[in-house]
């Protein structure tokens, strides 16, 4: 029986529970030794919130515009492949789990579920907002094809993935039965050759260009960790960025998304809107994504294990929780519009225990340096008394 879910981990025990080792290895998975994983989640905890007080927080609008889409909250859902393996329903579930809540759903170029079924899941008479997540491959008219099928199906975005040339050595998925041993699902060495096989590794810049081409779609690139590659991105015309390091499954050993997105959004300089994902688990890591700037924020493995526990209801139930934390945490820091969160304001970062300002949020940054240093301050002072004894 399943026990109650109160927070995002509660959710990933009972999918545990429920899952084939194999399915549950492959969504949890990162990188090599998984550094970037675990630092994607603890990143967040060295961001610390400072609240503002007596600012009337009756009423929080959680509301805002992602791609020129009304959303009821600055929480949407990741590209993830293969949802199947999580429940029977797979991606079809979530799309209405996002629809019900009024948010927007990335699906995966690697779904279970065809791009025209995916939206024709959704109620017709209701507003629905479905991007398409895109890998470019080799063969350029397959990659077409699907953006074509995307464009006449209603998709409202491209959000292309820049940062797998190759796949990332999952060594869970490696040591895992195969698919073929098994026959009902994927291995990460089946899945690493066939994205070299499939995946175009000699992407550079210009295909973004000869992407724009083919799409009256918005453009955002997915992938993109730091400054410079931002720039580029910009003069390249694109639509947004997705600030991601693809839930550390490709590189170990990058930054987490939350520590290098400030970097993104100043680089970016308005120039188009910055979007994270990595990591986020409550609502309070989404408020400080907001506050270094991210329009909104995406999530992965939440919606699977949301997923795995009970299909469209689960997805639904993970979303809600992380809008009702969210909405708690603005109106205790003293917010009450996701939208003063925008990356044109001026913001510092003071090293090692400064305030950063930002709108209406003060965000601290803990930096381990602080720690180090008490402690050295600790062990010089102790050392001095007992000298001086
Ligand atoms: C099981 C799994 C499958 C994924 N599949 C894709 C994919 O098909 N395309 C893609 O661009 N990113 C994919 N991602 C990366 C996600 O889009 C997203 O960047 C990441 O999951 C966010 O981190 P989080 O899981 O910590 O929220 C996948 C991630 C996971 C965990
Ligand atoms: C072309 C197939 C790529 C599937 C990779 C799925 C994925 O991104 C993952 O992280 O796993």
């Amino acid at each position: 029986m399943a026990g109650l879910r109160v927070c995002v981990s509660d959710f990933e025990e009972e999918a545990k529970k429920v899952l084939p080792k194999a399915v549950y290895d492959y969504y949890r998975s990162g990188a090599d030794e998984q550094n970037t994983l675990a630092d994607n989640v603890a990143a967040f905890k060295r961001w610390l919130l400072v609240p503002r007080v007596l600012r009337n927080v009756s009423t929080v609008d959680l509301s805002v515009s992602v791609l020129g889409q009304k959303l009821s909250m600055p929480i949407c859902v990741a590209a993830t492949a293969m949802q199947r393996m999580a429940h029977a329903e797979g991606e079809t579930a979530t799309a209405r789990a996002c629809q019900a809540v009024g948010t927007g759903m990335m699906l995966s170029s690697w779904a279970t579920s065809t791009i025209e079924e995916v939206m024709s899941a959704m109620t017709a008479s209701l507003d629905g907002v479905l991007w398409l997540q895109l890998y470019i491959y080799k063969d350029r008219e397959l990659t077409l094809s699907l953006v074509r099928r995307a464009e006449e199906a209603g998709y409202k975005a491209i959000f292309v993935t820049v940062d797998t040339p190759y796949l990332g050595r999952r060594w869970d998925d490696m040591r895992n039965p195969t698919a073929e041993e098994n026959g009902n699902y994927g291995n990460d060495s089946g899945l690493a050759v066939y994205v070299a096989k499939a995946i175009d590794p000699t992407l550079c810049w210009d295909d973004i260009t000869w992407l724009k081409k083919h799409t009256h779609l918005p453009v955002i690139v997915k992938g993109v960790l730091n400054g410079e590659d931002a720039v580029q991105a910009v003069n390249y015309g694109v639509d947004g960025i997705l600030v991601s390091n693809h839930g550390a499954r490709q590189l170990d050993g990058v930054p987490a998304t939350i520590d290098v997105l400030e970097e993104v959004v100043r680089a970016v300089q308005g120039r188009c809107d910055v979007f994270m994902d990595g990591g986020v688990r409550q609502g309070t890591d989404v408020l400080k994504a907001l506050a270094l700037g991210a329009k909104a924020v995406f999530i992965g493995r939440p919606v699977l294990w949301g997923l795995a526990c009970q299909g469209e209801q689960g997805v639904t139930e993970i979303l809600e929780l992380l809008k009702e934390e969210l909405h708690l945490a603005m109106a205790l820091s003293g917010n009450i519009h996701t939208h003063t969160h925008t990356h044109t304001h001026t913001h510092t970062r003071h090293l090692p225990c400064g305030n950063t300002h930002l709108s209406t949020i003060f965000l601290h940054s803990v930096c381990v340096g602080c720690v180090v240093c008490v402690c050295v301050c600790v062990c010089v002072c102790v050392c001095r008394l007992s000298f001086c004894i």
